[in-house]
């Protein structure tokens, strides 16, 4: 408990210290829950809120001045006081009630009976997040939100935000990259590692961001959006070749910081502190978002030759993880395993990744790689993510918190078509031309040709 409190903080979900863990979750359905169920629930939580918090231990001793009062005025016995309840919020998904605590009470107390409340009000889950000190708000979810997701209406998306899934408390899992710069998503086949990354590219594309892919499954995944990017690399002498161009744009960028904030041009780029969101709008260089699909293809070598290159490889994707955030490039890599059997340099890379998502794995071994250095708790969790459930995935970040979410189902053909729509704003990025692949030529309405096969989902 004491561990839960040092790490949470004010206006941060609860669920962000305990893991979404046992503190906080509850997961068996409840199937009543229904139209019906909601004014039923409230009517229940509303009737009942006194003696369920009493049976769950959450009241204290009233104030000595309570305590006379009620003597004074009535003949009832002097009762333990639950915290004080604002007013109940129905919202899609169940409702949102905020308490204040009482004294001596802190929002663990409530997180750890959780599970309890859910059962006593009958709901599916209930979550416990800290809105300000002394307040919590509590949020009931009636069903299961993640069986079929459905996006909330009003989401904090925004420029280099993407609310790409929904988190199984029915808020949005916004990929906020000024917050969470790189990105490790792994996951088995068939998993739904590609949908994700199908509605982050459909959600950056209509923003003023240079979108680079490296997609060692010959452009399966990522060229049916080639209108939409700057720069594509379909095989690993290819991304030999984009690497270092990458990394040439991201030292330009540390010498136009310099520059501008008079630091001498001989002071090393680890050592700036500042970034190109320093810079006036209209020098502000165009934030670029590198895709690395299948990551593990980068690192496989059959020659000598070929492993210089992928050690050059490797250097440069390390050196764009660790200077990349403050020149705006960003990284957001894919791949079924990213170990140390990999080889060199691939544990230093992943520890630069900090936001971890883990769809289904194989093995307990993969899910630790995605997790087990950030959030291990979550590990078991990533392992019991079912196959008919494609799209379901554990995200975790360097804060030790995790929750599961889901990305909605998202056509290839509709992802595709927001890339043409947005061809026009492909940044003017030189470097890059070389690279910049040939947008298919589609007529309006033709379905994008590439499909994957579909297992039904739960
Ligand atoms: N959130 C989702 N809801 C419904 N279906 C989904 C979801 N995510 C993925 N799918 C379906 O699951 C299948 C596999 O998804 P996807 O191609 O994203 O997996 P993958 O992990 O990229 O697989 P691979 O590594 O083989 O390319 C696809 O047919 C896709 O339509």
């Amino acid at each position: 408990m004491a561990d839960l409190l040092t790490l949470m903080e004010v206006g941060g979900p609860l669920a962000a210290v305990g893991g979404g863990g046992a503190y906080l979750r509850a997961e068996q359905p409840a199937a009543y829950w229904s139209m019906v169920g909601l004014p039923l629930s409230t009517a229940r939580l509303l009737g009942s809120y006194g003696s369920v918090m009493d049976a769950c231990g959450l009241t204290v001793a009233p104030s000595r001045f309570r305590a006379l009062a009620v003597r004074a005025t009535t003949r009832r016995e002097v009762r333990p006081v639950p915290p004080r309840r604002g007013i109940i919020r129905p919202t899609s998904t169940g409702m949102r009630i905020r308490l204040r605590l009482a004294p001596g009470q802190e929002p663990a107390d409530i997180a750890a009976s959780a599970e309890r409340l859910r059962h006593a009000w009958g709901v599916h889950a209930v979550y416990v997040s800290v809105v300000k000190p002394g307040v919590v708000e509590l949020r009931l979810v009636g069903f299961d939100v993640l069986r079929k997701v459905r996006m909330p209406r009003k989401t904090s998306g925004g420029f280099l935000k993407v609310p790409v899934a929904l988190r199984e408390d029915a808020t949005a899992f916004v990929r906020d990259y000024r917050a969470i710069p790189h990105q490790l998503t792994l996951g088995a086949t068939l998993s739904g590692k590609s949908m994700y990354l199908r509605h982050l590219i459909a959600g950056l594309a209509p923003q003023p961001v240079a979108l680079v892919g490296i997609d060692c499954k010959r452009g399966v995944e990522l060229a049916p959006f080639a209108a939409r990017l700057s720069a594509l690399a379909t095989s690993p002498d290819q991304a030999a070749e984009l690497l270092p161009v990458l990394v040439g744009l991201m030292e330009e960028r540390y010498d136009l910081i310099k520059a501008r904030q008079g630091i001498a041009r001989s002071t090393p780029d680890e050592e700036i502190t500042s970034d190109i969101w320093g810079l006036p709008d209209a020098e502000r260089p165009v934030p670029v978002v590198l895709f690395v699909d299948e990551v593990a293809e980068l690192f496989l070598v059959a020659t000598k030759r070929e492993e210089e290159r992928r050690d050059e490889m490797v250097t440069h994707l390390i050196r764009l993880a660790q200077l990349g955030r403050a020149a705006g490039i960003y990284l957001e890599v894919c791949g079924q395993r990213f170990g140390a059997e990999l080889g060199k340099g691939a544990t230093m890379l992943r520890a630069q990744l900090s936001g971890r998502v883990c769809h289904r794995v194989n093995d307990e071994a993969s899910a630790k790689m995605a997790l087990g250095d950030i959030a291990p708790e979550a590990v078991g969790a990533a392992c019991a993510i079912a196959p008919e459930r494609p799209g379901l995935a554990v995200a975790g970040d360097t804060s030790g918190g995790w929750s599961r979410i889901r990305t909605p189902y998202l056509s290839l053909a509709d992802a595709a078509a927001v890339c043409d729509a947005s061809a026009h704003l492909v940044p003017d990025l030189p470097d890059l031309a070389p690279f910049r692949p040939k947008a298919p030529t589609r007529a309006a309405g033709t379905p994008v040709p590439l499909t994957k096969p579909r297992p039904v989902s739960g």
